[in-house]
């Protein structure tokens, strides 16, 4: 069980099913539907209209039945509920080959939040919009980046270490990173490294010492 902020003892399979509402949720608010029918919603997360009204209850009032459920206070009861903010305002940084494969992706399965800009120091690319995202100097960064930002993607090829520094002062405390260059972050910055060529390096040493074994 898990009390939740109506006080009420949330059963733990209910709990774990909030992050499956969210998500279904915040994807029909980004396609600007307003109300949501139990059915409805049971459809997009295959899960029994009936199971779906019980953990509602656990909600507290959240209208006149038959009418639909709110989307956006839905979207608002479970983001306390789970106590995180799936709105993170995310920047990119490089805005090559791999970084407008981010940008082109950019729905992060709707619960971590989205690119909201990106920075590159290619003149022709600047001052675009590449899939709706706006692209700035690199030069701009300190006066460009949205407030509250503390995640960058970082997808350059020159300056790394540079780079880090500026955007550590800029606020940023947790990195994306795809270089696979080596830089230094001061402690309170957390950089996850994203490499997809030491991931098939170890697969091909994982299953080649399997198949010796076999
Ligand atoms: N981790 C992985 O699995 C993986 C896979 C592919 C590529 N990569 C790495 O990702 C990076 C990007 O690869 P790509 O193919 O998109 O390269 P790319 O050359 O297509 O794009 C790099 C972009 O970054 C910009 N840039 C470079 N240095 C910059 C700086 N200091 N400040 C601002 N902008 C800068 C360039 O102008 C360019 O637009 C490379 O470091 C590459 O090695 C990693």
């Amino acid at each position: 069980m898990t009390t939740n902020n109506n006080n009420k003892n949330v059963p733990k399979a209910t709990f774990q099913r909030y992050p499956v509402y969210l998500k279904a949720l915040r994807k029909l608010k980004k396609h600007g539907v307003e109300r949501v029918m139990s059915k409805e919603l049971a459809e997009l997360v295959n899960i029994e209209p009936t199971t779906i009204r019980r953990d509602f209850s656990f909600l507290g009032n959240l209208g006149k039945q038959g009418y639909g459920y709110s989307v956006d206070r839905l979207v608002d009861i479970f983001n306390q509920q789970l106590g995180v903010d799936f709105d993170e305002k995310i920047i990119l940084v490089g805005a090559g080959n791999l970084g407008r494969a981010l940008m082109n992706y950019n729905k992060w399965d709707y619960v971590v939040g989205e690119i909201v800009c990106a920075f590159d120091r290619d003149e022709s690319k600047i001052g675009m919009e590449l899939y709706g995202v706006p692209v700035y100097s690199i030069d701009e960064l300190e006066e460009r980046i949205p407030s509250g930002c503390h995640i960058a993607i970082l997808t350059i090829t020159h300056g790394v270490q540079n780079t880090v520094d500026r955007l550590v002062e800029c606020g940023i405390t947790g990195i994306i990173d795809f270089t696979s260059k080596h830089f230094n972050v001061p402690k309170g910055v957390v950089v996850k490294s994203v490499d997809v060529v030491s991931s098939i390096q170890e697969l091909v040493f994982e299953s080649n010492s399997m198949n010796k074994k076999a």
